[in-house]
């Protein structure tokens, strides 16, 4: 006799399996990132979503890191990489380049409707409902001009920022202002084979640009391109650049973006700039708690063997599978709020 299985992977599973809904990460490499996305996995599923992570992985993404991220429940979508014309552009970050891949995810037709999310992101909080946004828009979360990537930019040489346009006012010789600019680590959007190609088009004639896939994207959407709260992505230098602008609670916060330099958890050593902030140790904390929630892994049925059988057979091998335990000592705890 099949298994019981608890109800919310039931319903998960039922929804998934109707679903023109999903969430979509990108994987690529070999290295470290496949945490992060077997932690938001495990987040999104704690958060009870009603529906499945879809995962873009480049061809350098071992086999090992495929299954890993399969026992937790994810659908494994092989991409081919995407680069951008041939340049000199210098990248505010070198492997910024890889993340022009994203683009594929606008030919995951299946679904009607997708939130992206970076693999460095985890999301605390339920936000299926930003699913039923009006379609016809492009929802993300505005960045913020202030930290040193940004030292490229005119912005920043001014200490202009969208996020307090009075603070430093864009000057007027300079024509308007910068339109709203989006972080690309978060996003709802459509996929359509006519944005798709309309995306890879527009890519082999447009000059690459330092912030890479995430400045195309915000050229190629600012007419429908439509801000959603904070909550929704945040930019962890908000918390010392513009604590004005987001929830003074942290653990209010719905989605966390773990962007800032040195605030990867997973690689979380506590020395660079800003990293030894009470938020920042609570909010890393909170992501080994998730990540580390053995309750939170898929188990799928065929892993799980039933107490009668293990009663009356030869006890079977059970595999588990859980992500291994990792030594997280060296992540400071939390000091006392
Ligand atoms: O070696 C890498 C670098 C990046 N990424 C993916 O590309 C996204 C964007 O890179 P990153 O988050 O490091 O950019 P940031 O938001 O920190 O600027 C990551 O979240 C991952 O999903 C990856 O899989 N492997
Ligand atoms: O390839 C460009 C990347 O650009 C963005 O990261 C940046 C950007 O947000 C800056 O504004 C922050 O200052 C910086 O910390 C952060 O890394 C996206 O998060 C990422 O997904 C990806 O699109
Ligand atoms: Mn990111």
């Amino acid at each position: 006799m099949a298994p019981e299985l608890p109800e919310n992977v039931l319903a998960a599973a039922a929804a998934a399996a109707s679903s023109e809904r999903a969430y979509v990460t990108f994987l690529a490499g070999n290295g470290d990132y496949v945490k992060g996305v077997a932690g938001l996995a495990k987040g999104l599923r704690k958060v009870a979503t009603a529906y499945p992570l879809v995962v873009a992985v480049l061809p350098d993404v071992p086999v090992e890191h495929r299954e890993i991220l399969k026992a937790q429940g994810c659908i494994i979508r092989e991409i081919e990489p995407i680069y951008p014309p041939e340049n000199q552009i210098q990248f505010a970050m070198a492997y910024y380049v890889i993340n022009y891949s994203k683009l594929r995810i606008w030919n995951f037709v299946e679904y009607k409707k997708m939130i992206y999310l970076d693999g460095d992101i985890q999301v605390f909080d339920n936000i299926d409902h930003l699913f039923d946004n009006p379609d016809g828009h492009f929802y993300a979360v505005m960045d913020c001009f202030c930290e040193k990537t940004w030292s490229h930019s005119p912005q920043y040489s001014i200490g202009y920022c969208q996020q307090c346009p009075d603070r430093v006012t864009w000057p007027p010789a300079s024509g308007p202002p910068p339109p709203l600019y989006f972080n690309a680590g978060m996003f709802v959007f459509q996929p359509s084979h006519h944005t798709y190609h309309s995306l890879l088009h527009t890519l082999r004639i447009t000059p690459p640009t330092p912030f890479a896939e995430q400045d195309f994207l915000n050229m190629f959407f600012h007419n429908i391109y439509k801000p959603i709260p904070p909550t929704y992505n945040l930019v962890l230098a908000m918390l010392w650049r513009h604590p004005e602008n987001v929830e003074n609670d942290v653990d209010k916060v719905k989605v966390v973006h773990y962007c800032a330099a040195g605030s990867k958890p997973w690689r979380y050593t506590g020395k660079e700039a800003n990293m030894d902030r009470d938020d920042i140790k609570k909010l890393v904390a909170k992501w080994w708690d998730i990540y580390n929630d053995t309750s939170l892994d898929l188990k799928s049925a065929n892993d799980v063997v039933e107490e009668e059988d293990q009663a009356n057979t030869v006890p079977k091998l059970t595999i588990l599978s859980s992500m291994p335990e990792p030594n997280i000592s060296h992540v400071p705890a939390p000091s006392a709020a």
